[in-house]
């Protein structure tokens, strides 16, 4: 084996780097591929050195790696572990992550996720009765509660009652907690304090609550019946799971599934309000509104970047040996972004996905290979049900200029929340018949 070396990157002082890094990850990851090549090294803090693989090839060759080489958990175990436990498929590696992956994938099969969609599209119909009328507000706040009413009747299947109005509650300020919350996790005696420990108690409570859901759950004559995710995850795994293992996947689930929807719903009405043309084309033709939400998570992908794999042993990548120990970076965003794989890539085009031979390009916004994002179906629908329902009740037009992204922990948020007016449709104009679960898709 020859000598290992790494790529080139900006000689920038790491403060500076960490700066662009975090606070424009687009444009200066964007600028790094144009100077260096699809393979580059940034210096960041809290991480320190990284290689980014920006070439589709190298990307998937990172995804479909040997699991053995390519460990992605140990990071988010060390930072989030105790948090999510030991089940959880975010923090786990080889072995133990494809074990507890299986019956993981079981609720989101595509016959099971029909019964899903109906509850959706009445969670989306419900919220839009809130909406202001003809004067501006955000949608993110919106599709953050349509989000959490997901998780708790269509992932949970909680019936409706003071325990599902409490969770509600703790799901919501649990989910939402920030930068600093998430380090109290890491260094626990932090938990003794301040708001850490208001987090902690609220978390306890959250636990306690999912923990008395699995047990009625798996207690519930009516189980073979029930179309939710935990009532799937329990049918189909009994015996294989225990009480303490459902927690964690349970949590893991909460955790991975939504800020990453709620906002890429925001991005998805971002992108459909400044195309009218678009938006009135999407409510009847099933294949555009799929290609539309697809483009959106193209031209506005969450998570600019893939968590990084650590190396345990010197791989090949971009014509460089990394050495062992390199954390590798899979730069999906860059690649989202690059004319190098798609025609006038900043504009948003729906169309490009309804053309076959275009069908090839790099789509990656759920990574992929053996930890491939388990929601990414399950969200994909979901967002196309939420929008569907939406513009059969109005028409959103954006408020001001197409938005920013923003970085907000490691997910890219629209700007100003994704500003919009609602107009209702006038009665008759169809705006009551939804019918998600015929189309399912
Ligand atoms: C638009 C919304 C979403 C996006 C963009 C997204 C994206 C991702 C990405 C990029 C990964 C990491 C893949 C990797 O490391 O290679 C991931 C993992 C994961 N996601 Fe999602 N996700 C979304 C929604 C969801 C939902 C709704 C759920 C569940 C209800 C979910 C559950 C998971 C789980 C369990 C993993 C870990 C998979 C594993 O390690 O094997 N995600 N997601």
């Amino acid at each position: 084996m020859g000598e290992t070396s790494l790529p080139p990157g900006p000689a920038l002082p790491t403060l500076v780097q960490t700066y662009l890094l975090w606070r424009h990850p687009e444009r200066f990851l964007t600028a790094c591929r144009r100077r260096y090549g699809p393979t580059f090294r940034v210096r960041a803090l809290p991480y320190g050195v990284r290689v980014h693989v920006a070439d589709p090839a190298d990307i998937r060759r990172v995804f479909k790696g040997d699991p053995k080489v390519f460990h992605a958990g140990e990071g988010i175990a060390t930072a989030l572990g105790s948090m999510l436990g030991e089940h959880s498929l975010l923090a786990l590696d080889e072995d133990d992550h494809q074990r507890q992956r299986r019956p993981m994938m079981r609720p989101f099969r595509g016959d099971t996720m029909r019964g899903y969609l109906d509850a959706i599209a009445a969670i989306a119909a419900e919220s839009v009765r809130g909406w202001p009328v003809g004067r501006p507000f955000s949608l993110h706040p919106f599709m953050r509660r349509i989000t959490i009413e997901v998780i708790v009747r269509v992932v949970l299947g909680t019936e409706a009652g003071t325990r599902r109005d409490r969770l509600r509650v703790l799901l919501t300020d649990v989910l939402e907690m920030g930068a600093s919350e998430m380090i109290g996790w890491k260094w626990p005696l932090l938990a003794r304090i301040g708001p850490w420990r208001r987090h902690r108690r609220m978390f306890a409570e959250l636990e306690a609550l999912l923990m008395a859901e699995v047990r009625d759950r798996g207690a519930d004559p009516a189980l073979a019946e029930r179309a939710d995710v935990l009532s799937v995850l329990l049918r189909e795994s009994a015996g294989e799971l225990t009480d303490v293992a459902v927690r964690d996947h349970l949590v893991t689930l909460l955790i991975a599934g939504y800020e990453t929807t709620a906002t890429a719903l925001a991005w998805a009405f971002e992108c459909i309000t400044g195309h009218p043309e678009i938006q009135r084309g999407l409510v009847e033709d099933d294949a555009y509104l799929d290609a539309a939400i697809r483009e959106s998570l193209r031209l506005r992908p969450i998570f600019f970047e893939i968590s990084p794999r650590r190396l345990t042993e010197p791989v090949e990548l971009g014509g460089y040996l990394l050495p062992e120990g390199t954390m590798v970076t899979p730069s999906v965003g860059v690649v989202h972004l690059s004319a190098d794989h798609y025609e006038r890539p900043a504009e948003f085009r729906p169309e490009r996905w309804l053309r076959k031979s275009d069908g090839h390009q790099p789509w990656l916004p759920f990574g992929g290979g053996v930890r491939r994002c388990v929601g990414a179906e399950f969200a994909q629908r979901e967002m196309a049900v939420v929008v569907r329902t939406v513009l059969r009740r109005g028409e959103l037009r954006r408020a001001g200029a197409p938005e920013r992204a923003r970085p907000r922990h490691v997910t890219l948020v629209p700007s100003r929340g994704a500003r919009v007016t609602f107009h209702p449709h006038r009665a008759g104009r169809g705006g009551e018949q939804d019918g998600p679960a015929a189309r399912a898709g």
